[in-house]
């Protein structure tokens, strides 16, 4: 069967600058890809390219069977790609579960808006997007879901980040996309992070998941598949094991001084 995710030497350039080198990579269904690097590696940039927000200046995007290289963001969240940004995109403002109901306006008729105003069909639809929404918070944690309808903006750092993966899980995604899901979080909250992943997977086995991270006990709990980015090129690919001890990657991250002392 083909792989779920194909990126066929993927390259972006901005100007002068090469952003992503020809990168290729692919991903299967139900598998999880760590892809790590140096701050300004090209790793966010690899997500805006699967997700439409940039066209790669060359190379090719495949996703479930369809070359998406270049169609707008909404058609490809459309398509089953969801995604959690390394700064939070969540509207502060609204109740935890609106933001929930939000990320399914791709997989509602009337549209989240139409619902909440129109009469009829619209409001029946409305009801199953707050039943669909509750029950995607307490799948995540008893407590967010006992937080609903508290403002996002109120709930703590942990908690943020999950809203933001229930947000994402709500438009039904095939493929999750996490950007640095542990950045600001503590060893505990780490921790949870980790565990809220393999619960995931466990729940929904057919999902695949790309997670872009700095920390690698993240890395390290889900380490068959990881990729490591360097000024924009692949420089390894392989289980955390082997990518971990190959010499570019040590040189990557910790310079030429501290491989060769
Ligand atoms: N829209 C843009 N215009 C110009 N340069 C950009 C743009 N987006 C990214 N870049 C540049 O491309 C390079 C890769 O950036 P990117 O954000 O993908 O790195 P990253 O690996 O995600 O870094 P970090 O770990 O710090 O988030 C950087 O040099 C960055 O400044």
């Amino acid at each position: 069967m083909s792989q779920l995710l194909e990126v066929n030497e993927a390259t972006m350039r901005f100007g002068g600058l090469v952003a992503l080198n020809a990168v290729s990579f692919s991903i299967g269904r139900g598998e999880v890809l760590a892809v790590i690097g140096p701050n300004g590696a090209g790793k966010s940039t690899l997500f805006n390219v699967v997700t439409g927000v940039y066209r790669p200046t060359s190379g090719h995007v495949r996703f479930d069977g369809i070359e998406i290289t270049g169609h707008p963001s909404h058609q490809v969240v459309a398509r089953g790609v969801g995604r959690t940004f390394q700064t939070s995109r969540l509207f502060s403002d609204l109740s935890v579960l609106d933001n929930v109901i939000i990320g399914m306006h791709t997989r509602t008729k009337t549209g989240v808006l139409g619902a909440l105003f129109l009469p009829g069909a619209s409001r029946r639809e409305m009801a199953a997007c707050v039943e669909k929404a509750e029950l995607l918070l307490k799948a995540s944690s008893g407590e967010l879901f006992e937080q609903r309808h508290r403002p996002a903006g109120t709930l703590a750092q942990a908690d943020r980040r999950r809203l933001e993966i229930a947000r994402a899980l709500a438009s039904e995604p095939k493929l999750l996309l996490l950007d640095e899901p542990s950045v600001g979080m503590d060893e505990v909250e780490t921790d949870a992070l980790i565990a809220d992943i393999r619960r995931l997977r466990t729940e929904r086995p057919e999902l695949s998941v790309i997670l872009i991270e700095h920390d690698m006990r993240v890395v390290e709990a889900f380490p068959d598949h990881v990729m490591c980015v360097d000024y924009g090129s692949k420089i390894a690919e392989g289980d955390f094991a082997t990518v971990k001890s190959d010499p570019r990657v040590q040189e990557a991250y910790l310079g030429k001084a501290a491989v060769h002392a």
